[in-house]
């Protein structure tokens, strides 16, 4: 790298600071040979003379004066300057065009790029720095005219039809009598093919080629960013300081880039102009697409490109929490790669955070650096994800783990979207606008205190108060504020150099138990600001007054302040060592120090945080709904729990719980050792058959809170059962993945609505589910016996049904199967409905005793789960005890004339058995 250093130095001008420097170590003196050597290194540019000047003595070979590598040489810009040269061409240019009326669209550009006016502000674009603060300043009044300055710099790079596109802005901007003329070349020049051609490619009149030329060779040396760019979106800048024998040298490097943000309407509206000039000047764009995002507007999206006659490469794939992972990222660097994606081409994404996370990261990855356009169709988007600096996925369980600062080139954000929005998506989104409120904009804060329940009940002003132009203003001026309030607390801390991150607030203690929640992410925030709020109430920051008025808001707005998994604070104080290592040895906790403004917390002690989230879960009982969150898990609004998956097609250690498990790694296996378009038909395989049991819990029938809760309590219990295990209170290590959840839950519940029965017998209750969900289906006079071998299960299971109406009618029995069962036929009892789910091997016997001793009814039903147990008869591998047991009463029931059965390959395959006789 130094050396690299060194040479660029070599050719841009090397300046010898003569900077007094302390006395450099003893070194050998060195020979005539590397004397002459180190000479010959310099043999270009501003150190040959230096050397040629005058020998060294022996002081300065010793490396006490300083080189100073300068990399570029811009030149010094006058804003008063540029905007009349600007207008100067402007007349010019108008005249020119008017003068060639007659003349094709591309004899009118190379006319134009001959006028001196035109030649002469190109020239002086493209020696400026562009994306300098003093730049910036200079056109602080007009963005537009800025963003068009920024991007003519690269004019020799550029395409025609972006040249007359900037063109046309700047005449809209600065001469409207003259944008007509404008305007009607881009529109010549956008219906011929050749409209793509670079400038530098055009085939100019010789002199006007040699005067380009020549200010492409100044560039080359001055700022290649102006002659030869990578994208026009990034420049790099740096120092560097050697000693003059290259023994030591010490460098700052920088990057900068830029980025537009655009709240507007209609953005799909093919008269919309945004997306056009974008992507018109490339002759294409290369979109990912959110699946959902595709289903209600991938024919808007089509028909925008096609009217405006712009190649359109459309890839889509889903966008749910449980998708944020590297595998997907891959695919999409595949698609990519395989539609020839350029490095200079920005990529269109569409859709809501989790699109603008993945694909983010494909980006920051493809080349790797590649440009994109966010066009932001979620709230979370709008506001947050889709203006991030930060592009990341999940792994190993872990939200956010692995990731990059890549912003985007261009943000839209365009309320219309979320027209389509589940409610309960853009209530959760919701939680970020708080947030910026709460940590920077007491204005804000109050707009929300007063709209932030309509905004949430109109989807944003999309579904209701369409006809309200106030209420609509009030809409975009909340998104326009609460965007302001992200850009300035991130874009000036881009890569996360320094921890005082107010966009934090809300991010503290909530990554311990978002993802074992499953709540949404926004409801797992609110939950943590709320407790933030009462952090920063108890260390005097914030009145009490005004901790309340956060409390609310976050109230008001149908978010958690509070969940059950937050009692669970020895976990709690994990997630906060995590975030401590994460913020560099700091708890650097973003709070309110006063509404509007942020404070930092750098500690909280273990037990005083106990002590505080237990205060906090009063202060919450005391809140509606006890504090809970409207729709507050991924499920309730139909995406899938994160933790439901794990997290990549290729984790080897994916919990196979059924055949399509089982399937989905062995593809995961196949993806490693084939690439390119094979490995995009695995990876699509992939995600049909894992999305099955998705797709079936999606559009069945959602359970009721109460067994929703039996859910979400079971998939915390993991840690609890290896504990359990580990002091020998359970004879075996459960997992929360034996519960036997919503589809067959619904199945059940529908064979008893069906059936009519009363009488059920559960054999295996584990944490509750299927026993609840059978008593919600039978009348008040029916009775679900459910036998449990471990006594931990059965109290964990009653636990769980405190508060289900349905409770009383569950009889919970502990022991072995086998034995209760025999305990039951000696009390005569027979039953409607079983429903077998107990250790495998045990199933031949358990089903011959419940015929044999009519503990099932004749014309009752029996219902078996597990019966393809995890694919192993179809993978032809050995069976484990499991799946013998399992095959053993496959074949048992094809052997028994008193039964009907049928297999279903619902989850791990159901079998439903009617006893004939
Ligand atoms: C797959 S789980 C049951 C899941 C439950 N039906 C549900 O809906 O979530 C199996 C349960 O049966 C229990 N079990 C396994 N073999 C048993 C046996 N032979 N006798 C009694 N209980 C048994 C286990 O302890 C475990 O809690």
């Amino acid at each position: 790298m130094a050396a690299l250093s060194v040479a660029i130095g070599a050719q841009h001008g090397l300046r010898s600071s003569g900077a007094a420097r302390p006395a450099a170590p003893a070194r050998t003196q060195p020979d005539e040979s590397l004397s002459k050597s180190l000479t010959g290194c310099f043999a270009l540019g501003a150190v040959a003379a230096v050397h040629r000047k005058r020998s060294l003595t022996l002081r300065e070979w010793r490396g006490e004066r300083t080189m100073e590598i300068n990399y570029y040489q811009l030149d010094a810009m006058k804003a008063s300057n540029i905007r009349k040269k600007t207008e100067t061409m402007l007349e010019e240019g108008a005249a020119v065009l008017k003068g060639c009326a007659e003349e094709s669209a591309q004899q009118k550009m190379l006319l134009l790029l001959s006028s001196p006016a035109v030649k002469e502000l190109l020239v002086a674009m493209s020696r400026l720095p562009v994306f300098s603060h003093e730049f910036g300043l200079a056109f602080k009044d007009d963005l537009t005219v800025l963003s068009v300055l920024k991007q003519l710099k690269y004019f020799w790079s550029l395409s025609q039809s972006h040249l007359a596109i900037l063109l046309e802005r700047l005449a809209e901007q600065l001469r409207l009598e003259h944008a007509a003329a404008f305007q009607s070349l881009l529109q010549e020049l956008a219906e011929s093919d050749d409209h793509v051609v670079a400038i530098k490619d055009l085939k100019m009149p010789e002199a006007v080629r040699a005067f380009y030329g020549e200010n492409a060779i100044h560039l080359e040396a001055a700022d290649p960013h102006g002659v030869f760019p990578t994208s026009i979106y990034r420049q790099c800048d740096g120092l560097t300081l050697a000693t003059e024998d290259s023994a030591t040298i010490e460098s700052v490097m920088s990057t900068t880039i830029t980025t537009t943000i655009k709240i507007a309407r209609d953005v799909l509206q093919p008269s919309n102009r945004l997306l056009f000039d974008v992507y018109k000047p490339l002759g294409r764009c290369v979109a990912v697409v959110d699946d959902k995002v595709e289903a209600h507007f991938g024919a808007d999206l089509e028909k925008y490109f096609e009217i405006n006659g712009i190649e359109f490469v459309k890839l889509v794939f889903s966008g749910n929490e449980v998708d944020k992972n590297l595998s997907n990222v891959e695919q999409i660097l595949l698609a990519l790669k395989e539609n020839w994606q350029a490095r200079h081409e920005p990529v269109l994404i569409v859709g809501g955070g989790v699109i603008a996370d993945v694909a983010g990261m494909a980006c920051a990855l493809y080349s790797r650096n590649t440009p994109y356009v966010m066009l932001c169709t979620s709230l979370v988007a709008g506001i947050d994800a889709g203006p991030s600096p930060r592009v990341c996925c999940n792994g190993f369980s872990y939200k956010n783990l692995y990731g990059a600062y890549h912003p985007p080139a261009l943000t839209i954000t365009d309320r219309g979207f979320w027209r389509t929005m589940h409610p309960g998506q853009l209530r959760h989104g919701v939680a970020e606008i708080i947030k910026v409120a709460a940590m920077a904009d007491l204005h804000l804060f109050e707009l929300m205190e007063k709209w932030g329940k309509e905004t949430v009940a109109t989807n944003f002003g999309t579904l209701g108060g369409l006809d309200d132009p106030a209420f609509q203003e009030v809409c975009d001026l909340i998104i326009g504020k609460a965007m302001e309030g992200y850009v300035r607390a991130e874009y000036g801390n881009l890569w996360e150099t320094h921890q005082c991150r107010p966009h934090a607030y809300g991010h503290t203690w909530s990554p311990g138990y978002e993802l074992p929640s499953g709540m949404l992410h926004g409801h797992a925030v609110g939950t943590c600001m709320g407790f933030g709020a009462y952090l920063s109430y108890k260390e005097g920051w914030l009145s009490e007054v005004d901790m309340h008025r956060v409390l609310k808001v976050i109230s008001d707005c149908e978010l958690a302040l509070w969940h059950p998994v937050m009692e669970d604070t020895v976990s709690v104080w994990k997630a906060q060592i995590g975030i401590v290592e994460k913020r560099g040895g700091n708890l650097c906790a973003p709070i309110p120090r006063a509404l509007g403004e942020s404070g930092y917390l750098n500690s909280l002690p273990e037990r005083l945080l106990h002590q505080r989230m237990h205060e906090y879960q009063e202060l919450c009982s005391k809140y509606p709904r006890e504090g809970r969150g409207v729709q507050e898990h991924s499920v309730d609004v139909g995406l899938e729990d994160p933790m439901s998956k794990k997290d990549s097609i290729r984790d080897a250690d994916r919990c196979v719980v059924t055949p399509m498990d089982r399937v989905v790694v062995q593809l995961g296996a196949a993806s490693q050792s084939t690439s390119g378009a094979g490995a995009r038909a695995i990876g699509e395989a992939a995600r049909i058959v894992d999305g099955i049991d998705e797709m079936v819990t999606k559009y069945s029938s959602q359970p009721s809170e109460a067994l929703k809760n039996v859910s979400k309590r079971t998939a915390m219990t993991n840690p609890l059962w290896a504990e359990l295990m580990g002091q020998g209170n359970t004879s075996r290590l459960m997992e929360a993945e034996m519960i036997s959840g919503q589809a067959e839950a619904q199945l059940l519940q529908l064979l008893l609505k069906l059936s009519g029965g009363k009488d059920v017998l559960d054999i295996g209750t584990f944490t509750g589910y299927s026993s609840l969900a059978m008593a919600e289906a039978i009348p008040e006079d029916g009775t679900v016996v459910t036998l449990e071998r471990e006594q931990e299960a059965k109290d964990m299971a009653k636990a769980n049904w405190i508060g289900s109406p349905h409770a009383s009618k569950i009889e919970s029995l502990v022991g072995e199967a086998h034995d209760l069962l025999i305990c039951l036929a000696a009390e005569d009892k027979s039953f409607d409905l079983v429903f077998l789910d107990v250790d495998k091997p045990g199933y031949f016997g358990l089903y011959q005793m419940l015929m044999d001793k009519n503990l099932l009814k004749v014309k009752g039903l029996l219902v078996v789960d597990n019966v393809m147990y995890k694919g192993e008869e179809l993978s032809g591998t050995e069976l484990t005890k499991n799946g013998q047991g399992a095959q053993a009463l496959n074949q048992g029931l094809l052997d028994d004339p008193r039964v009907q059965q049928v297999m279903l390959p619902l989850r791990d395959g159901v079998t439903l058995v009617y006893r004939e006789s």
